[in-house]
């Protein structure tokens, strides 16, 4: 089941949530939908599943037009947050709530139900915990449940709002892989919502990164990485140095490095991640000079904090071959070379 997103806007009052928001789903597609809080992402997924009204635009599955098309209407199973599994319920009886309630001529007869829902258990790899109560679940174990519920019903699109975003980090990141590895399998058309970079970039076919309620990429986890569209995904996926610099005769000019510039630009800001830039004792006219002030280690990789000339900080990664090589110490000079920049310019 494909989805097709087109020129929708929602206001809050004098808010705009999503202006105007263009986006195609392919079918069995996995899309994450990454952004700062507030940009307007649980409100999309709550557009295209039935449970908010669009002012403007349609939503369309599988080419056919369902934005007047009742929640109950779209077949979407959803997964929140904070999804409370009904508490007075096992497990098995919440995974099977789904097919319970269906009208009498569409529910499945009492042996299908045990069937399916085991089945359903099994895949998420909980069916051991089927007598339990929701209460005497870890916090993963009751998203994988809250998972197998809503695949219950067999739905064509799974909205997934910050499935594992109350979890602790070792948690969730096993469960995203889960999560990669039973989407491989099934191929349900799925769209989940994180603001957090890892997460999208690690589990989804293709990232749409937004912002104040409007896209500002969308495409696969290397190119929204690898060739941000604007300023702020490059700000948004993984740290990055900024340098400002005025442009003379079409280059940029940081510290003793130029970079080539657009020639009817007046300013530029050239982006450099922490992990791209090269470091040396020897003077070099054509690199940036600074101190370092402060070396750390993060875990496999060691950061160094360098005092440029103006005042600012430069943070430079190395991985620790690189920190054992090169015996890196605090009050040292050095010398920086981008080894990868992106220059963003600003008309004259
Ligand atoms: N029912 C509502 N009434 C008024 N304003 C709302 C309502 N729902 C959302 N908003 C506002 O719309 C904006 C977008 O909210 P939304 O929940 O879509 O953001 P989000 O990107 O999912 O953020 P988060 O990651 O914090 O959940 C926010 O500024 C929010 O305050």
């Amino acid at each position: 089941m494909s989805i097709e997103v087109k020129n929708i806007a929602k206001r809050f009052g004098a808010f705009t949530a999503l202006d105007n928001l263009n986006l195609e789903v392919n079918s069995g597609e996995l899309l994450a939908l990454l952004g700062p809080s507030g940009c307007g992402k649980t409100t999309l997924l709550r557009v295209i599943a039935g449970l908010e009204t669009p002012d403007q635009g349609q939503i369309l599955f599988h080419g056919e037009d369902a934005t007047d098309t009742h929640v109950r209407e779209r077949q979407v199973g959803f997964v929140f947050q904070h999804y409370a599994l009904f508490r007075h319920m096992t497990v098995f009886e919440n995974v099977a709530f789904g097919l319970r309630v269906r009208p009498k001529k569409t529910r499945p007869s009492e042996s299908v139900i045990k069937e399916k829902v085991h089945a359903l258990l099994n895949m998420v790899q909980l069916d051991w915990l089927a007598d339990r109560f929701p209460a005497q679940l870890s916090g993963g174990q009751r998203q994988r449940i809250a998972l197998a519920r809503a695949l219950a019903v067999e739905p064509k699109v799974l909205l997934l709002d910050e499935p594992f975003g109350a979890l602790d980090t070792k948690v969730r990141k096993e469960l995203r892989r889960w999560l990669r590895r039973l989407h491989d399998e099934m191929h349900i058309t799925s769209v989940f919502v994180t603001h957090d970079q890892e997460e999208a970039l690690e589990v989804a076919d293709r990232v749409v990164v937004m912002n104040k309620g409007q896209i500002e990429q969308i495409g696969t986890p290397e190119q929204v990485y690898d060739t941000p569209a604007t300023p702020f995904v490059y700000q948004f996926l993984g740290d990055v140095n900024l340098f400002h610099s005025r442009v003379h005769e079409g280059w940029a000019e940081v510290g003793g490095t130029r970079f080539a510039a657009p020639e009817n630009s007046a300013a530029a800001t050239v982006y450099v991640r922490p992990h791209e830039i090269d470091l040396s004792r020897l003077a070099n006219s054509s690199a940036i000079e600074g101190k370092i002030i402060h070396v750390r280690l993060l875990g496999a990789t060691v950061r160094l904090e360098v005092e440029v000339a103006n005042g600012d900080i430069v943070e430079v990664e190395l991985t620790r071959e690189r920190q054992q090589e090169g015996q890196w110490k605090t009050d040292e000079t050095v010398f920086l070379t981008p080894r990868e920049a992106r220059v963003y310019t600003q008309p004259a």
